[in-house]
């Protein structure tokens, strides 16, 4: 991938139904995937994937639209039927009537991917309280709403089940979006503590932590910050939705079994060296 900016981000249906996978092509049939914010970007080539590999899928977002045509290009391009409900996770009575549904039509659920969120670029010292809570209502609290309704539906129907959440890499803080870090963090520790709460339940809770992946959400960000996207890693590249994909995958198939409590981190080595200033670099770390 080139770090140019490119007229639109991400893979196209097209690329997503024929990009190779190191998965056989049987080995989710019968497993019911929930994905939210499966309308575009990673979220959308985990549908394609999940699909190619006979899950049956439900996604959510805000936009029908997008997730109407997220299903008419999954039918089209792959013959797979999936389901979809527009709703927002940031909503606690849009939570249950989502898992609700999910649970009805699929008569059950193996795997949760939390995978909706995002953030808008900002110096902390210029957050408003308004900015600040829309972030952590996103990202924080509208995961753990996630998380703890498909648990206790687990619980209460006496079913495991498996978690796994979106987050970012976050370990060195991340300059212009702590809102956001604040709230991977945030889950990331919800993940590692019920890890071990839900273990007796037989559900299994980890995350993958993405570095600078090219989707179509960067179109939010200007391109003086997009452009350097290309640049944060020791690989000098952009992952792609794909890469994630096939990591939620990793750790949702048996191969998963007795992984729990992870952070599988998929970052082209941004840990050791590379910094997102997704609002541009100030003068003083400029070189
Ligand atoms: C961080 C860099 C990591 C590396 C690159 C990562 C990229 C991605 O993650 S891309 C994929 C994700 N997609 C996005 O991030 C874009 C989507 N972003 C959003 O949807 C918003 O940022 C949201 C999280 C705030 C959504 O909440 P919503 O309720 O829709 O928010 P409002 O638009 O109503 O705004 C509420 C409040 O938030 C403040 N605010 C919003 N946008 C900005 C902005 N661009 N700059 C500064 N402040 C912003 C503001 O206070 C808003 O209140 P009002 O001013 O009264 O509207
Ligand atoms: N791209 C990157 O480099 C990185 C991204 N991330 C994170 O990974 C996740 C996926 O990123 P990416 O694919 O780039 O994101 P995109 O912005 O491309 O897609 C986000 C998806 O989430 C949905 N969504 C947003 N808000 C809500 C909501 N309140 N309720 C339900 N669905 C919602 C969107 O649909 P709709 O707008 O219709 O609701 C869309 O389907 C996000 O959490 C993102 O912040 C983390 C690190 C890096």
């Amino acid at each position: 991938m080139s770090d140019k900016h490119p007229a639109k981000w991400g893979l196209t249906p097209q690329e997503m139904a024929t990009l190779p996978t190191v998965f056989s092509p049987d080995l989710l049939s019968g497993q019911r995937f929930l994905v939210t914010g499966g309308s575009q970007g990673m979220g959308k080539a985990m549908v394609f994937l999940l699909a190619r590999l006979g899950a049956k899928v439900m996604i959510c977002g805000r936009t029908e639209e997008k997730l109407a045509r997220t299903k008419s290009e999954v039918k089209e391009l792959l013959g797979a039927d999936i389901s979809y409900r527009a709703m927002s996770i940031r909503d606690t009575d849009q939570v249950d009537a989502l898992l609700d549904a999910t649970f009805e039509e699929f008569g059950g659920l193996d795997t949760l991917v939390n995978n909706a969120g995002g953030q808008f670029p900002q110096d902390a010292i210029d957050f408003t309280r308004k900015g600040w809570a829309a972030v952590i209502d996103l990202n924080l609290n509208g995961t753990w709403w996630m998380m703890q309704g498909a648990a206790q539906r687990w619980r209460d129907r006496g079913e495991g089940g498996h978690i796994v959440s979106n987050v970012a890499h976050v370990e060195r803080g991340m300059p212009q979006a702590a809102h956001t870090c604040a709230a991977r963090a945030g889950v990331i520790y919800l993940t590692r503590t019920v890890a071990t709460e839900w273990a007796p339940l037989g559900i299994r809770v980890n995350c993958v932590a993405p570095g600078a992946i090219a989707t179509e959400g960067l179109s939010q960000y200007p391109p003086e910050a997009t452009r350097r996207l290309g640049n944060v890693n020791p690989m000098r590249r952009m992952g792609s939705g794909w890469d994630v994909a096939e990591g939620v995958v990793y750790l949702s198939a048996p191969s998963g079994n007795f992984i729990t409590g992870e952070i599988l981190t998929i970052d082209g080595g941004m840990r050791m060296w590379g910094t997102v200033w997704p609002a541009g670099v100030p003068e003083h770390f400029q070189v």
